[in-house]
């Protein structure tokens, strides 16, 4: 009698933000809410903050429209099952992975994702290089917030990266607590669909630490759109605009989870280096996840 064959998976990080990692170049996978979460389940699964499921552009209908520019959609899960629209983290590891399985022979790479075209450049030294784009600083009611964990409350800017982000500058890091929950962001119309939020302190000149409460992951080590995010609203609190006065400007972010290099372009899109590292690769239990069971 044979046994099924299981399914491969990978295990990456950057910056300790962790992620399962699904091959699926023709799309083969349904990816369920409750399958990711089982699979990103640290005690009785792989464990992750995410997952990276790795498929053609032209065999997912969210990637068809960017085939011409990309050959791989990273199709980005958060820890919950959620549907989210970029991973910074995640794009530098999915970039590495496609090199690490022999891919692709390119080192700038272009990836599709929800929220558009990111082009990743491998370095010698291991790190990446995402071009994220232009980051968006919602005017009016919306732009600013206030995220409130507790009894304690601290006035957010509003900064989306092709996902949202509300970036509270606090005194100390702890402030914030343990962050067992999501914080509270008002107003609730400023973010239909939830966001991350970014707690931050200055550690010198361009130079700042940060925690963060992910959407649909809870406290994590790492946010790559994150940091960007607190970089540029760090940026335009210390009077830089690169795409008002041509002048770039270079941040490096500290993490939990290690250190990010940001920097924000005379024309405006911003430039994220850090880590990206392949840790494991393996095959699932048929027994624990029926690959059949993905292929419904
Ligand atoms: N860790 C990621 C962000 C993942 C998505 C986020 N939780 C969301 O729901 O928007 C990063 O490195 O950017």
């Amino acid at each position: 009698m044979s046994t099924p064959a299981g399914l491969p998976f990978l295990k990456g990080h950057g910056t300790e933000n962790d992620f399962v990692i699904l091959p699926d170049p023709d799309g083969a996978l349904t990816l369920s809410p409750e399958a990711v979460a089982r699979l990103c389940d640290r005690r009785a699964g792989v464990g992750a903050d995410g997952l990276l499921r790795v498929v053609r552009c032209d065999a997912l209908p969210e990637g068809r429209a960017l085939a011409g520019e990309a050959r791989w959609f990273m199709d980005y899960r958060n820890g919950d099952g959620s549907v989210a629209e970029m991973c910074g983290n995640g794009v530098r590891v999915f970039a590495r992975f496609l090199w690490h399985a022999g891919l692709t022979e390119d080192t700038e790479i272009a990836v599709g994702t929800r929220a558009g075209i990111r082009t990743a450049r491998l370095g010698a030294d291991g790190g990446v290089t995402v071009g994220m784009g232009r980051a968006e600083l919602p005017s009016g009611p919306g732009g600013t917030a206030t995220v409130t964990v507790g009894e304690r409350s601290w006035p957010a800017v509003h900064v989306d990266m092709g996902n949202p982000h509300a970036v509270a500058f606090v005194a100390e890091l702890d402030d914030a607590g343990p962050l067992l929950e999501a914080p509270g962001v008002a107003p609730a119309e400023a973010y239909p669909h939830g966001t991350n939020v970014e707690f931050v302190v200055d550690r010198g000149a361009a130079h700042v630490a940060l925690r963060v409460h992910e959407r649909g992951s809870g406290e994590t080590r790492s946010c790559g759109t994150g940091a960007c995010a607190v970089m540029v609203a760090a940026a335009r609190r210390d009077g830089h605009d690169p795409a008002a006065d041509g002048r770039a400007v270079t941040y490096t972010v500290d993490v939990p989870g290690g250190r990010l290099s940001i920097t924000e372009r005379a024309d405006g899109v911003i430039e994220m280096t850090g880590p990206a590292v392949i840790v494991a690769e393996g095959v699932l239990d048929p027994a624990w996840l029926d690959p059949a069971a993905l292929r419904a």
